[in-house]
C-alpha cells in the first residue's frame, strides 16, 4: 500500500529555488524524478495536480504537541504567570494516554494544515511517539527536561531521556528521531546542561531548547550567572550545529555573532511570542548573519492553533511593523523559513522538490476565491492561503491525506478521545 509510486501530473511547483511547472514522480520514499516528460503510465498512483501548487511539506521546528489538549485553558497572561500558576498545575496530572490524545489531534490537525515534519519536546514522549508512528509524520522527539536545581530529579530527567533514546530513536522506518530536551536555561541547572551536552556530543544527539523568550529570563539568568542566556548555554556547552534553540527574542548583538559562529539553528515563533507578549526576535538581524532561522508555532496552549500558513504569515508581518520597513522578511524568504530551513535544523534530507529528497510533499488547491487571481504563487502562500487550502499531503512517499480526506487516523474517534483526555484534564 505505502511505499509504491506516486506521479503528481502538471503542477506549479514552489520550493526554496523558485517557481517552475513539472510533474513529480515519487518512489518508494523519495523524489524520483521532476520533469515535463513524465507520463501518468509510469506510476502505480496517479494525482492530477491540474490548477495545484505542489510545496515541500511544511517544517514545524518547535512545539508540544500533546497541549493541544491545553488550548484555550489560560489565554491573555504572561508566560510566567501562564507556566507557574496553570500550565504546570495542569501538567501535573499529565499521563501517557492524555498525552497519546493530545499528540493524535495535533497529527491530525499538522496534516490537514500541510506540516510534515515537527521537532517537539514534551513529556511521556514514548507515547507522542506510537502518535506519530500511527499518524505517519516525520519528528525529531525529546523529553523535555526540568530540574529546578534538585539532584535527584537531575538524575531522573536524564534517565527519562535515555529511556525515550532507546525506546523511540529510530522508530517507524527512521520517521523518528529522539533528540535532549533541556527545557531552558532557567528551570535546568548548570549540571543538567552540563551533562545535556556531554550526552549529546557522546551520542551524536540534537538538542532542542527555549532560549531568551522573555526580558524576565535574561535578567534571572543574568542574576544568577553574570551571563546572558547565550553566553551561558555557549559555556556549558549546549550551542552548536545540532542545537534548535526556541524563540530567540532578547538577543544582544554579540550573542547573535555567538549563534551564527555555532551554528545554532534558531526556531521563530512570532505567534506565541505576540499572543504572551514576550517580544519581538530579531529575524531579519539572524537571518542577515547566516544564522538558519526556521518557524515554530509553539504549543496550541499559547498560540493556539498548529497552522504554519498562519505562522509565515505573522512572521512576515510582525518583521515588517517592528522595523518599519515593507521590505522586511519578504514572502520568498518566510517561506524558505518554513520549508528548507525547517529541514536543515531538523537534519532532515527534505525541504526541496527535487530528486533524490525525501518525499514530503503538500498540494494547495489553487482554485478558490481568496486565492484569486492566481498570479503570485510565494505571496499567496504567504499572505493569502491558510492551512484549509492543503488538499493532499505526502511523508515519507506515503499519501496521508488525499483531496481532503485522512487516509489516516480515525479523525471522529480522535477528536472524541481529545475531547474525553481534555475533560478529564481541565474540565
Ligand atoms: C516542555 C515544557 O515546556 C512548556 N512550554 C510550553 N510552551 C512554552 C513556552 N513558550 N516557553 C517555555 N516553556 C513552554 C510546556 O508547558 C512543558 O512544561
Ligand atoms: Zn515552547
Amino acid at each position: 500500500m505505502d511505499n509504491e509510486s506516486i506521479l503528481i501530473t502538471g503542477p506549479e511547483i514552489l520550493d526554496a529555488g523558485g517557481i517552475r511547472r513539472g510533474s513529480v514522480l515519487i518512489e518508494d520514499n523519495r523524489i524520483a524524478d521532476v520533469s515535463n516528460t513524465l507520463s501518468p503510465g509510469d506510476a502505480d498512483t496517479v494525482i492530477d495536480g491540474t490548477g495545484k501548487l505542489l510545496i515541500p511539506g511544511l517544517v514545524n521546528t518547535h512545539t508540544h504537541l500533546s497541549m493541544t489538549l491545553f488550548r484555550g485553558i489560560a489565554d491573555d497572561l504572561p508566560l510566567d504567570r501562564w507556566l507557574n500558576d496553570h500550565i504546570w498545575p495542569a501538567e501535573a496530572r499529565l499521563n501517557g494516554d492524555y498525552c497519546y490524545a493530545g499528540a493524535l489531534l495535533g497529527c491530525i490537525e499538522m496534516i490537514r494544515s500541510g506540516t510534515t515534519s515537527f521537532n517537539d519536546m514534551y513529556f511521556y514522549m514514548d507515547h507522542v511517539a506510537r502518535a506519530v508512528e500511527e499518524a505517519g509524520l516525520r519528528c525529531v522527539i525529546s523529553h523535555g527536561m526540568i530540574d529546578l536545581g534538585d539532584t535527584e530529579k537531575m538524575t531522573a530527567e536524564l534517565r527519562e531521556s535515555r529511556r525515550i533514546i532507546k525506546e523511540c530513536h529510530g522508530m517507524a522506518d527512521d520517521r523518528i528521531r529522539v533528540a535532549l530536551g533541556p527545557h531552558s536555561p532557567y528551570t535546568c541547572s548548570e549540571e543538567l546542561l552540563k551533562e545535556t551536552a556531554a550526552l549529546a556530543d557522546k551520542n551524536d544527539l540534537m538538542i532542542h531548547i527555549h532560549v531568551s523568550e522573555t526580558e524576565n529570563e535574561v535578567s534571572e539568568v543574568s542574576r544568577s550567572h553574570g551571563m546572558t542566556p547565550v553566553e551561558y548555554l555557549d559555556e556549558v556547552g549546549v550551542l552548536g550545529p545540532r542545537t534548535v534553540a526556541a524563540h530567540c527574542v532578547w538577543l544582544k548583538d554579540w550573542e547573535i555573532d555567538i549563534l551564527a559562529e555555532r551554528d545554532v539553528k534558531v526556531s521563530h515563533n512570532p505567534s506565541s511570542n505576540m499572543k504572551l507578549a514576550s517580544g519581538v526576535s530579531p529575524v531579519a538581524r539572524l537571518l542577515q548573519r547566516g544564522v538558519n532561522v526556521s518557524l515554530g508555532t509553539d504549543g496550541a496552549a499559547s498560540n493556539n492553533n498548529l497552522d504554519m500558513f498562519q505562522e509565515m504569515k505573522t512572521a512576515s508581518l510582525l518583521q515588517k511593523v517592528n522595523l518599519e520597513d515593507p521590505t522586511a522578511l519578504p514572502a520568498m524568504d518566510v517561506f524558505s523559513m518554513a520549508t528548507l530551513n525547517g529541514a536543515r535544523a531538523l537534519g532532515i534530507d527534505a525541504g526541496l522538490i527535487a530528486p533524490g529528497k525525501l518525499a514530503d510533499i503538500v498540494i494547495l488547491n489553487t482554485r478558490r476565491p481568496h486565492l484569486t487571481p492566481w498570479r503570485n504563487p510565494p505571496s499567496h502562500t504567504v499572505y493569502s492561503a491558510s492551512g484549509a487550502d492543503v488538499d493532499t499531503v505526502i511523508c515519507d512517499g506515503r499519501i496521508l491525506l488525499r483531496d481532503g480526506e485522512l487516509e489516516v487516523l480515525e479523525e471522529k474517534y480522535v477528536m472524541e478521545l481529545a475531547e474525553a483526555a481534555a475533560a478529564e484534564l481541565t474540565g
